[in-house]
């Protein structure tokens, strides 16, 4: 397998489409072979008139340009895009063993010890994200697919945004992984900065080890149990791991820029 495919001038000719992986909110993803070196890779198709409708090109142009310039094992790569006149063709590296919630929902929970290697990798993945100043604000199981050798690819920075960000667009996704600050309206700017993946890891911490989210419930509730960090661990889960997810949660850090409810100024005195 070529590392860095030579990248000529791109087209679709170049590439001989396999199966459908599966179909995302925008687009669909392909497996696919580079003709001349037989370079095994997946396309993802996304429809220019489709993005324009959901006016999410900018977002779309965004997550090109991160994912473009992150080297990393736990990151998906994405070596190049090209168009022609109605679609955009992103070229991602191939996850041989597809997503990771499939996974989950198969085995209902992970082990520890696949548990504990999984959020190393993603730990790993953050720090080298957060090293550059992206923040990828959408971290679960649905955006994070899984190598042929059993290592865990971050995919869909779809809501990455370089620190610190402010959210403009309102977000439509699964509200279990957000943490306060951005569910509870708090600073005018609503900013805040990459201590919010810290939280969705710990989230993603409890949800591999117990097979939900920490906070599922209604929308309603689940936005008040976030609010006031009201979870609780069942039995099952160790000891350490129960103390790391609440160590997330507590971590003063996250307690100093997530205390829900309180204004930024009261957080400034103290
Ligand atoms: C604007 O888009 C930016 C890039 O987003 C993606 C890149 C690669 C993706 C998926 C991406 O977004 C999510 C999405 O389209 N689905 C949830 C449907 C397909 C699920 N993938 C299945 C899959 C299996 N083996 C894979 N190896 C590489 N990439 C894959 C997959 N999917």
């Amino acid at each position: 397998v070529i590392e860095q495919p030579v990248v000529k001038a791109l087209h679709l000719g170049m590439f001989e489409i396999g199966k459908p992986l599966g179909k995302g909110k925008f687009g669909r993803v392909y497996l696919a072979r580079e003709r001349d070196h037989g370079f095994v890779c997946a396309l993802k198709v996304l429809y220019k008139s489709e993005l324009q409708t959901a006016r999410v090109e900018k977002q779309v142009r965004r997550e090109v340009e991160i994912q473009s310039n992150l080297r990393h094992p736990n990151i998906l790569k994405l070596y190049g895009h090209f168009h022609d006149s109605k679609r955009i063709f992103l070229i991602l590296e191939f996850a041989g063993q597809g997503e990771l919630y499939k996974h989950l929902r198969k085995a209902t929970r992970f082990p520890e010890w696949k548990a504990a290697q999984y959020i190393a990798q993603m730990a790993s993945a953050l720090r080298c994200l957060h090293g550059k100043h992206v923040i990828h604000r959408d971290i679960k199981p649905e955006n994070i697919l899984v190598g042929i050798h059993g290592e865990i690819k971050i995919s869909d920075f779809g809501w990455s945004v370089h620190a610190p960000g402010n959210r403009r667009n309102t977000y439509c996704g699964t509200l279990d992984y957000l943490p306060p600050e951005m569910i509870v309206p708090r600073s005018p700017g609503n900013s805040y900065d990459e201590k919010v993946d810290l939280w969705s890891l710990g989230v993603l911490t409890y949800e591999l080890l117990v097979g939900e989210a920490p906070f599922e419930d209604t929308p309603v509730m689940t936005t008040r149990r976030i609010a006031r960090a009201d979870m609780k661990t069942p039995s099952f889960v160790s000891a350490e791991a129960t103390d790391l997810i609440k160590k997330v949660q507590q971590h003063p850090w996250v307690l100093k820029h997530c205390r829900a409810g309180e204004t930024s100024t009261d957080l400034e005195s103290t």
